[in-house]
């Protein structure tokens, strides 16, 4: 199909880094789908599980990491992949699931789910050892089972982030 072809056009690599060496290379066949199953799917349920997970995209510009990490309606990327496993794995139980969504750019950082127009640098500290290392960043509590929260569903979520990062500055 056109999609496919599409897809299809892009080299992705995947490094996890360990002493020089490539945990896995990915090349042109390879879809997001196929890379978050091998990679991120398993740290993403065991961070559901209580563990530190980080997903980070690197590379030149036009490379493919905002294709990979977000992707489109048609091929969702890594975080729609994520967000929709989170919602799965604490399906019917009680669980905290607080999102937030920053931009590090020109070393400044920005809430994105701020409103664009109340928008203002966060303040990093740098003090080792605190649980919240940007003062003032706005933290979303979403939770699966409570009926005040009007968040319920990984596209509610999705769509927040993708509008956050639509905002004009
Ligand atoms: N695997 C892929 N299949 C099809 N199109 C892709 C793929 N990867 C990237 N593209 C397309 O290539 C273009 C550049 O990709 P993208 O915006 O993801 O790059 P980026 O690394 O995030 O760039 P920047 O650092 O400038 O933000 C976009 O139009 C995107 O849709």
């Amino acid at each position: 199909s056109k999609r496919k072809m599409t897809e299809e056009s892009a080299v992705k690599v995947c490094v996890r880094l360990q002493v020089k060496e490539l945990t896995f290379i990915y090349l042109m066949l390879t879809l997001t789908v196929n890379l978050y199953q091998d990679i991120a799917k398993p740290l993403v349920v065991s961070t559901v599980e209580g563990y530190n997970g980080t997903i980070f995209a690197y590379g030149q510009t036009s490379s493919g990491k905002t294709f990979t990490m977000m992707g489109s309606d048609q091929t969702p990327g890594v975080i729609p992949l994520a967000v929709e496993d989170v919602f799965q794995t604490i399906k019917n139980k009680e669980f905290l699931l607080r999102v937030s969504y920053m931009e590090i750019y020109n070393e400044t950082v920005t809430d994105l789910l701020v409103d664009s127009w109340k928008r203002r640098p966060l303040e990093v500290r740098e003090t080792i050892n605190v649980s919240e290392p940007f003062r003032n960043l706005e933290i979303n509590d979403f939770s699966s089972n409570l009926d005040h929260i009007s968040c319920k569903d990984s596209v509610w979520i999705c769509d927040h982030l993708l509008l956050a990062e639509r905002q004009p500055y």
